[in-house]
């Protein structure tokens, strides 16, 4: 329902880099039709020139529009500027950008205009992402539930109670595909160290992340469940997991350290942009 707003009211992407990219694929096979959109980059490559070809508007001067997408890295999001135009009311406007503040962004467009702040993640690029996202005092519901199925074109969404939260968010979901993928390289390195071939250590790795993943997202057993599943006493795993679950120096430490850290670097880049 809400997409059709979309095709109907038109749809702006500020930035068509991993993540813009990976939503506007999302759209399109949502349905969205290339000629309700316009993508402003100043490298568009091959795939956009394509949709070109198809009606999809590149880099042309937009005089309206029901919703506009941000996707510009956050040290460049002046460039929402440029839309400032649409802004103050009748366009929503809906930012990815890492630590840009709803605030910022509604000084950047103007009072008054409709602001979503989101954090999507890479995954996205599947299908199988998830964004948390919160709205201005500006949005009605009915934005809310625009920015909603815009994103949800993508994977999963949630909402959050307040834009605080935005940070953590980035912290756990927006930068942890990050920690997965170096999880699976950790765990292929290991495996080499005790004699595996790369390929195969990499493949075990691999499929064996993927697999659990899609165990914990199926399963109606908790994560800690899951794991005393698989844990038998006396067994291989418990000797892992001792490791592992070091109180001082196992994982639940050193992702707390992670987190943390991502989510102080949020909450700089939001400082930043307020000046
Ligand atoms: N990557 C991720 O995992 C996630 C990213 N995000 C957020 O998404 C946003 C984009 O990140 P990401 O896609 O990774 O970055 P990319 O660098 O891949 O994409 C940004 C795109 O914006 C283009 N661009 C640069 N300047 C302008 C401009 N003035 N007007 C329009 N487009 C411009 C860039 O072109 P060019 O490269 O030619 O300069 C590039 O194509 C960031 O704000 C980030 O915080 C959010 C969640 C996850
Ligand atoms: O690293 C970053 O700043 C962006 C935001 C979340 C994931 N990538």
């Amino acid at each position: 329902m809400s997409l059709q707003k979309a095709n109907e009211g038109g749809l702006v992407l500020l930035g068509c880099g991993r993540m813009g990219s990976a939503l506007l694929k999302g759209w399109l096979e949502a349905g969205v039709d290339p000629k309700a959109v316009t993508v402003l980059d100043p490298h568009p490559g091959d795939w956009l020139k394509m949709l070109e070809g198809k009606g999809l508007r590149l880099n042309t001067p937009v005089a309206k529009a029901a919703v506009c997408v941000l996707a510009v890295k956050p040290q460049l999001i002046e460039a929402a500027g440029d839309l400032k135009a649409l802004g103050g009311g009748n366009t929503l406007f809906v930012s990815v950008a890492a630590g840009s503040t709803l605030a910022a962004l509604e000084a950047i467009l103007g009072a008054g205009t409709p602001v979503v702040r989101s954090m999507p993640n890479t995954p996205a690029a599947i299908g199988q992402g998830i964004t948390a996202l919160v709205g201005n005092a500006h949005c009605e519901a009915s934005d809310l539930d625009l920015a909603d199925q815009m994103l949800r074109a993508v994977g999963q969404t949630v909402r959050v109670e307040s834009e605080a939260q935005m940070d953590a968010v980035t912290g756990v979901s927006g930068s942890g595909p990050a920690y997965v993928f170096h999880l699976i390289e950790s765990l292929a390195a290991a495996g080499e160290v005790q004699g595996l071939k790369p390929d195969v250590a990499m493949k075990l790795a691999v499929a064996t992340v993927a697999g659990a993943g899609a165990l914990a997202q199926s399963s109606t057993e908790s994560a800690a469940q899951l794991r005393r599943n698989v844990t038998s006493p006396n067994g291989t795993t418990e000797a892992g997991l001792q490791v592992l679950m070091d109180d001082d120096k196992g994982l639940p430490v050193l992702m707390r350290q992670t987190v943390r850290a991502a989510t102080e670097r949020s909450k700089e880049l939001a400082k930043g942009a307020e000046g």
